[in-house]
């Protein structure tokens, strides 16, 4: 009797879901076309696994711009550069916004800078964005991405004299998140792995809430019984919050009593506010959420970045020996390289953004929503969908890039590089591009840089690394070791 209700159910639904998509569109109002959704899931039968290579192989079919349902979620996805500047910078009053899951508004409560939108997100983003401009040119924080990256070099260095193999990936963690952390609380942890700060610990549980809260979003009546995975994010996200808090009240204590004692980003964050023109706008709630923004978009970005290039570097042996070769000549023969050198090292530069290009850690960004209608070329993206930036889509492009599948540093070195701005967007585009860009850049120079200074990497057995990876919160390697050879 269920199973008969249960397929009558289902077969309404399919009726309604096929009138809808019907009805849906007049003839100047034609959505993208896209892959048949099932009721309930969409097209997550398609898209669940890895899904940067299902809409690979689905965009072969249905073009640059596509419609596919997550779930009952409906979602253009652009693959296009041409569109992507249409839709995201020349409509972006109707496309700056984010598109909000459940889990996004548990962390952000609408009231941060990477979940929320409106008025509230503008004013937030434009006093985190002049702090990060002027954080480049202060000399005393770089300065401690700086020193952070040599004790990253040292922390390796047990490895290479125990001939212990180790897991990169780890190492560039911690780093990414002690630069962070030495920004907004001016403390830092031990690379020692037992020995982790509460925070870390915190975040990484949050990390793992986030993986899980995934589904939750697409199906909220598993709610019911993922109800412990809620409060376990919520308990982990409070930690975070609640050290944040303490260390704004220091901040604003210490500014309070001497404005000009800039030491770290929150500084600049919390001075910015006091001398722009509506401070009360600006409470410690909003303060302490783009704390955990920070630390959340801002550590395993750049450290699965790291990881990648790393790898490559690894699997092209020959690129290895010409990037120290050309760190060494640029240091002087110094196992330390400075911000100040990047003008000296083209082929690390160029490595770097090679690395960006193949395996873009975001490879879908982050969603947007229409908030109205939006013209996408021959299409118009209904108001409420979701909108995807397909960034791994336009860097495996044949007609944009030359054998894109491999790494090729050298196609950034050509003169003849003539491809769109928006064919490589690894940081976004448009009004909510990433703010740590810059951060991230440097964090990679200088982290790689001085650790290849120091160590020759190869894979443990000596053979290629897999060099596929898999799409958790980020699209990440998988897990690989290294055996390390001190120079
Ligand atoms: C390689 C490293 C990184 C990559 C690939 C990356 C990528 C991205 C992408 C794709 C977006 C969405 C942009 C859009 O919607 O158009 C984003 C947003 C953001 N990123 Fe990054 N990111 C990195 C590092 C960082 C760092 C180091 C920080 C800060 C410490 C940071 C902070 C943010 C914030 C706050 C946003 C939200 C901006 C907004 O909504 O207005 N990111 N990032």
């Amino acid at each position: 009797m269920i199973i008969f209700l249960l397929s009558i159910i289902i077969f309404i639904l399919y009726i309604i879901k096929f009138l809808k998509n019907k009805s849906c569109c007049s003839n100047e109002n034609i959505p993208p076309p896209g892959p048949f959704s099932l009721p309930f899931i969409g097209n997550l039968h398609q898209l669940a696994i890895d899904p940067h290579l299902a809409i690979q192989k689905l965009m072969v079919k249905y073009g640059n711009v596509m419609t596919v349902y997550f779930a009952n979620i409906k979602t253009v996805v652009i693959s296009d550069p041409h569109y992507l500047k249409e839709v995201f910078v020349n409509q972006s009053h109707k496309t700056s916004d984010r598109f909000l899951m459940n889990t996004a508004k548990l962390i952000g409560n609408e009231k941060d800078i990477l979940f929320s939108n409106g008025q509230y997100w503008k004013n937030y983003r434009q006093i985190l964005s002049q702090s990060f401009l002027k954080l480049k040119d202060h000399k005393g924080i770089t300065e401690k991405i700086s020193l952070e990256s040599n004790k990253l070099a040292d922390a390796f260095d047990w490895y290479a004299t125990s001939g212990q193999v180790v897991d990169p990936s780890s190492l560039f963690k911690m780093f990414t998140l002690n630069v962070i952390m030495q920004l907004l609380y001016a403390h830092r942890s031990s690379y020692d792995l037992k020995e982790q700060h509460p925070i870390i610990v915190a975040l990484k549980m949050v990390e793992e809430s986030l993986a899980v809260g995934n589904v939750l979003d697409l199906f909220p009546i598993l709610n019911i019984f993922l109800k412990k995975n809620k409060v376990k994010l919520m308990n982990n996200l409070q930690e975070v919050w609640s050290y944040s808090q303490e260390s704004i009240k220091e901040h604003r204590e210490k500014l309070s009593k001497n404005p000009e004692k800039i030491d770290d980003l929150l500084d600049l964050f919390i001075s910015e506010i006091n001398s722009s023109s509506n401070p009360e706008f600006y409470d410690d709630e909003g303060l302490y959420r783009v704390c955990s923004d920070l630390l959340l978009s801002g550590t395993e970005t750049s450290s699965s970045t790291m990881s990648w290039l790393i790898l490559f570097l690894i699997n092209n042996p020959n690129f290895q020996d010409k990037v120290r070769t050309e760190l060494l000549e640029a240091t002087g023969g110094k196992k330390s390289i400075q911000l100040s050198e990047k003008s000296k090292t083209p082929f690390f530069n160029a490595c770097i953004k090679e690395a960006l290009r193949i395996r873009p850690v975001g490879a879908l960004s982050l969603p947007r929503i229409a908030s109205e209608d939006v013209t996408c070329g021959p299409y118009t993206i209904e108001k409420g969908s979701q909108i995807l930036m397909n960034v791994y889509g336009l860097a495996m492009d044949p007609t944009v890039w030359e054998d894109p599948e491999t790494f090729n540093p050298y196609r950034w070195l050509s003169s003849d590089i003539s491809q769109s701005t928006y064919s490589f967007i690894p940081f976004g585009c448009g009004a909510r591009v990433c703010v740590g860009s810059s951060l991230a850049r440097d964090e990679i120079f200088l982290g790689v840089g001085n650790v290849l200074l120091n160590y020759i990497f190869e894979s443990q057995n000596g053979k290629p690394i897999n060099d596929k990876g898999h799409f958790g919160i980020a699209l990440q390697t998988v897990d690989y070791n290294v055996k390390l050879t001190k120079i």
